[in-house]
């Protein structure tokens, strides 16, 4: 199978059977050795037609007779994958692009080919007359144009005004189809921060301190290192855990402490659990729980890499309470399940997933969850409340609605005398998290 099926292959399962991205992705490749080259454009191809989705869907339409929803699956996805060579890639001429398509219709939807050569041209006559740039002047409403060109759904736009103002927004919103800088942990419980940067600099990485966490580095120019950091030395030591600085910031938020009683409620993969542990210093209880029994082996093998040994982990459904555990702990991290439009970047297709039943759902879940949490609180305890998103319904409103039924809490602001933290990629070009910190 060539790269651009290989591309088609797995956007069908991206798209139309609710695989994730990035698991997908890593299965394509395990299943299918490619050389560096191929591997490089089978990630741009299938990345760039996620996060462009919407513009590349505007572009068919004008040039189409019919509309993106009547396509047969294959060849909207064959469209996607030209128009985003066309637009995006520089070095591979047009009418190889063409070629290449018609030759992917001729494989899979021979009957198409007429109608993608058709509509393709069509496209390359526009752009040899009017060029790529895509012309915001000629859009009345600044968000609609921006939806387009940025490739995030309307409501979604109209969140990120919400929470950030329109200034933020604007500046945000082209932000979230670049790639993330690859940050790493230090894993002090085995190294420095100064010695692991070091380290990564004597295999020729560059790896520069992240400014928001004293334990983050942002490695630049993986080179050879680009796929398979997980197989160097450093890595299969414990040295480092890969994390955007904004998860370390909730963490280091709750500030839990040598000898103290913690719960994490959400805890897999067991990114923070295993930073709660680290600020310990291995000294005191972490109980760790998850409701999917196969999520909590993921923290188990981080426990066993990094060196933690004070973390318990045990499969609950947060949802229910446990009587037992009532008033029973020190600090309580709840880093809820969420929409996660805070992660854009590491997962594009979450624009076009789920459904305002679904995002209902998971907002009565939050709320229990929460709940659940101050009951297991410890008068003058403290709880973090934290999402990867930035829907008010999933994080001030929750808060608010908690106040109401639980006026014992009080708010802890931030450094910045803020309630609610908001990250976001303009801070150091982190993810875009929610956190607010409780006391009882
Ligand atoms: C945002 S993730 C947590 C990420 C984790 N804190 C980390 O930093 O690695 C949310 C987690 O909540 C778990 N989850 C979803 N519903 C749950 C429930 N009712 N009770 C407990 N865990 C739940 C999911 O399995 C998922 O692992």
């Amino acid at each position: 199978m060539n790269i651009r099926q290989q591309a088609l292959e797995t956007l069908l399962k991206i798209n139309y059977d609710g695989a994730y991205s990035n698991l997908e992705i890593k299965k394509t490749l395990s299943e299918n050795p490619m050389k560096d080259e191929d591997r490089r454009l089978f990630l741009n191809l299938v990345y760039g037609c996620l996060q462009n989705q919407i513009y590349l869907d505007y572009i068919i339409k004008q040039h189409s007779s019919r509309p993106v929803n009547k396509l047969h699956k294959e060849v909207s996805e064959i469209l996607r994958i030209a128009i985003y060579q066309l637009y995006f890639l520089d070095k591979i001429p047009n009418y190889a692009i063409v070629n290449e398509s018609v030759n992917l219709a001729a494989a899979v939807q021979p009957q198409a080919k007429g109608f993608i050569n058709g509509v393709l041209r069509n496209i390359m006559r526009k752009i040899e007359k009017d060029g790529k740039e895509f012309k915001f002047e000629n859009w009345k409403n600044e968000k609609e144009a921006l939806s387009v060109r940025y490739s995030v759904p309307l409501w979604i736009v109209h969140k990120y005004y919400e929470t950030y103002g329109k200034l933020e927004a604007e500046s945000i919103i082209p932000l979230l189809n670049e790639k993330p800088p690859f940050t790493i942990r230090c894993n002090t419980l085995k190294t420095s921060r100064q010695d692991l940067i070091e380290n990564f600099e004597k295999l020729g990485v560059e790896a520069v301190p992240g400014t928001l966490s004293p334990q983050a580095i942002q490695l630049n120019n993986l080179g050879v290192f680009e796929n398979n950091i997980e197989d160097t030395f450093l890595y299969k030591e414990g040295f480092f855990v890969i994390q955007d600085q904004a998860a370390l910031l909730t963490v280091e938020r709750l500030n839990p402490k040598p000898g103290q009683r913690v719960l994490d409620m959400c805890a897999a993969p067991g990114g923070k659990t295993t930073y709660l542990s680290q600020l310990m210093n291995n000294e005191g209880e972490i109980i760790g729980r998850d409701i999917f029994p196969n999520r909590l082996k993921l923290i188990r093998q981080a426990m066993r890499r990094l060196d933690c040994s004070n973390i318990l982990l045990e499969e609950q459904d947060g949802c229910e309470f446990l009587a037992r555990d009532k008033e029973s702990f020190d600090k309580i991290l709840l880093d809820v399940p969420c929409t996660g439009l805070g992660v854009i970047r590491r997962k594009p297709e979450i624009k076009y997933h789920g459904t305002k039943e679904g995002r209902k759902d998971l907002v009565k879940i939050q709320s229990t969850l929460l709940e659940n949490a101050v009951n297991y609180l410890k008068p003058g305890g403290e709880l973090l409340y934290s999402t990867c998103t930035i829907n008010k319904d999933e994080n001030e409103n929750q808060i608010n609605k908690l106040l109401l039924k639980f006026p014992e809490l009080k708010v802890i602001p931030d450094k910045n005398d803020k309630a609610y933290t908001y990250t976001s990629p303009l801070m150091d070009s982190s993810d875009a998290f929610f956190m607010c910190l409780l006391k009882k």
